[in-house]
């Protein structure tokens, strides 16, 4: 779907939709325990939808009621007959692989886009050491067949943190201790402090030895439990840029205090020079002159294109560093935001683990793709905000990955759209 996007600043007052994270997470987390559990404030973007329908499939009630998600199981959960579709969703893929390990039948996974080829590896070299059959041709559909046994758990930590966190939540079923060693230092690991945050309300207790090692006791229950999810920072950083760009914009529902590992935009952009502020519970983003700043992405992946579009427009240079995994994501997002900010007059290029970024006064107009990325297209659609020309954004219409209404809250805030 093709959207054009006039020039303007945005201002005003908005609600940062729920975090996707912690969503997925807690609808899981509740479909382990037997019992009612209560999931609030979820939007049900296609990720979401993929992990609800995951967690029908074997045999969990979810039940929608507005923005709640009403989850009850009796008995135990059972092998999905039909394929787990994960959609494009890397979190569903991969937290749901290890469930597979609970049941003797085979478990077939499915996917589309960019997910049917991203990283799986580190999950096949365990269940090479643990006998677990699969099928996998280089892509998905994966079929995984056999039962996890406890025991130690070795596998690197800079791929992915999900597959730690799809571990975390099958070990403390199985009828032993485990362990989980980290060969490599673990990246995104507030994305794992995001899971043990979860488990622990859901009653699962994990040891955190380091970053890289965890014992996770065996015969563990979840028991349900009622939860209110939070704002995300990942979205929420889309109008933190576009306030700073803009006129300013108040931001509700957002945690002061969260485990977020996104939370960093705030630090990022006060090394920008963006002037923030707390005020009864809201952001406040003032309208700010903006610089350039080494932004080390290795705990954020999720906030290198929007802070691509800031710093595109900031006084100076910045460097982003640390920032492979970001070619792994639902596109190559380095090559992606470099191509497509650079067709409107930014001065980026890449290099081969971040990107080096000349600040230019401010955007063209002119044709853009959104590489069927939702964050790329979220981090153009931005970029208006500071652009001397209507940006035109092919297959806008990827945004539904994580943020179904975020051009609706573009309009909300002051930001021209119309539907090509
Ligand atoms: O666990 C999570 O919720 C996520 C972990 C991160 O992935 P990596 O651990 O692969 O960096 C992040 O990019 C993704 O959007 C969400
Ligand atoms: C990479 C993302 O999600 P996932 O890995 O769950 O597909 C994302 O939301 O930017």
């Amino acid at each position: 779907m093709i959207r054009h996007i006039e020039p303007s600043k945005l201002s005003g007052t908005l609600r940062i939709p729920p975090s996707k994270s912690l969503s997925h997470r807690a609808v899981l987390a509740a479909a382990l325990a037997e019992g009612e559990s209560v999931i609030e404030n979820l939007i049900f973007s296609e990720d979401i939808i993929a992990t609800t329908e995951a967690v029908r499939a074997l045999g969990v009630e979810a039940v929608q009621e507005g923005d709640k998600l009403i989850i009850r199981r009796s008995g135990t959960l059972k092998a999905p007959t039909e394929p787990l579709h994960c959609n494009e969703s890397g979190s569903t893929l991969r937290f749901l692989i290890p469930f597979a390990g609970l049941f003797d039948a085979p478990v077939v996974f499915t996917g589309a886009g960019k997910l049917t080829t991203r990283p799986l590896d580190p999950y096949f070299d365990l269940f090479d050491r643990q006998g677990i059959h699969y099928d996998y041709p280089g892509q998905l559909p994966l079929t995984v067949k056999g039962k996890l046994t406890p025991g130690t758990f070795e596998m690197p930590g800079h791929i992915s943190s999900q597959f730690v966190t799809g571990l975390l939540y099958v070990l403390p079923l199985l009828d032993g201790d485990s362990e989980i060693i980290l060969t490599s230092p673990l990246e995104s690991r507030d994305y794992v402090t995001l899971t043990l945050q979860i488990l622990k309300i859901f009653g699962i207790d994990v040891e955190t030895v380091t970053p890289e090692h965890y014992k996770i006791k065996g015969n563990q229950a979840f028991k349900p439990a009622n939860y209110r999810v939070e704002g995300d920072y990942s979205q929420a950083a889309f109008w933190i840029a576009g306030g700073l760009m803009g006129d300013g914009l108040v931001l509700k529902d957002l945690s002061e205090v969260s485990e977020q590992g996104d939370q960093r935009i705030l630090q990022i952009v006060k090394d920008m020079g963006g002037n923030l502020e707390w005020k009864d519970g809201d952001l406040i983003v003032h309208p700010s002159k903006t610089h350039g700043a080494v932004i080390d992405a290795s705990q954020c992946p999720d906030l290198v294109p929007i802070c691509a579009t800031l710093a595109a427009v900031s006084e100076g240079q910045t460097h982003v560093i640390n920032a492979a995994r970001v070619r792994l994501k639902e596109s190559d997002r380095l090559e992606a935001i470099r191509t497509e900010l650079n067709k409107l007059g930014a001065n980026i290029t890449e290099e081969p683990e971040g990107l080096i970024i000349e600040g230019v006064q401010g955007f063209t107009g002119g044709k853009v793709e959104g590489w069927n990325d939702h964050r790329i297209v979220m981090s153009l659609a931005i970029a208006a905000a500071k652009a001397s020309g209507t940006i035109e954004i092919e297959g806008s219409g990827a945004i539904k990955k994580s943020y179904p209404h975020f051009f609706e809250d573009l309009t909300k805030t002051g930001g021209k759209v119309t539907n090509a």
